[in-house]
């Protein structure tokens, strides 16, 4: 069995190409996903930043809203970045009518939370479970999570928030590491793809 684990990045909006080319520099063969078909042959998902409400709609109106809940249920290793961590979030505070999540972590989002677009800053964040330097984060239109579950664990804080969450095999950062070239969570997402390869074989 090969041992270079297939990702798909969610492509029906948002930074799609700075996940696939993240990817690609973490050791994985990356490739978009728009079809429950294409869905079934990945070993992991990202699911992108852009604006959650429309990836919602979208993922309903491609037929892969119920195919993307019935993979993560079965343990299909996630990881949400920005409106991606929306997506992965059991319940929003504050969401649009008919915006619909994938779930996966038991979390509460709130969107927006760190203020609008020309309010978007970088920052070092302290993550959990990656060594050395502070990761490089841009938070644009970021959420924040207002409290999580038993079962999530809080792998980093900023300015006093939530920005980091594991739960199980679904990771979600309300920060964009694809944008800033330190690619070491994408880096952390390939090696729980690969754990899981390796207990299932
Ligand atoms: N950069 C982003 O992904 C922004 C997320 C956006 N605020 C949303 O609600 O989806």
């Amino acid at each position: 069995m090969s041992t270079t684990p297939v990702i798909g990045v969610l492509a029906l909006q948002g930074d799609v190409r700075e996940h696939l080319i993240a990817l690609a520099a973490a050791d994985a063969v990356a490739r978009p996903v728009r079809r429950p078909e294409e869905l079934a042959e990945v070993d992991g998902l990202i699911v992108p930043g852009g604006e959650s409400t429309t990836i919602s709609k979208l993922a309903v109106l491609f037929g892969l809203m119920e195919p993307l809940r019935a993979r993560v249920r079965d343990g299909l290793p996630v990881y949400g970045s920005c409106a991606g961590m929306i997506m992965l979030a059991d319940k929003i505070l504050d969401p649009r009518s008919g915006q619909e999540t994938i779930g996966g972590i038991d979390m509460i989002v709130r969107r927006n939370a760190f203020g609008r677009q020309n309010e978007s800053f970088e920052a070092k964040v302290d993550v959990t479970g990656i060594e050395g330097d502070a990761v490089e984060g841009l938070f644009i239109r970021a959420p924040w999570v207002e409290s999580v579950g038993a079962r999530a664990e809080v792998l980093a804080e900023y300015g006093g928030h939530i920005v980091a969450v594991r739960q199980g095999n679904a990771l979600a950062t309300s920060f964009h590491p694809e944008l800033t070239g330190d690619h070491r969570v994408h880096g952390l997402f390939v090696d729980m793809v690969r754990a899981t390869r390796t207990a299932a074989s």
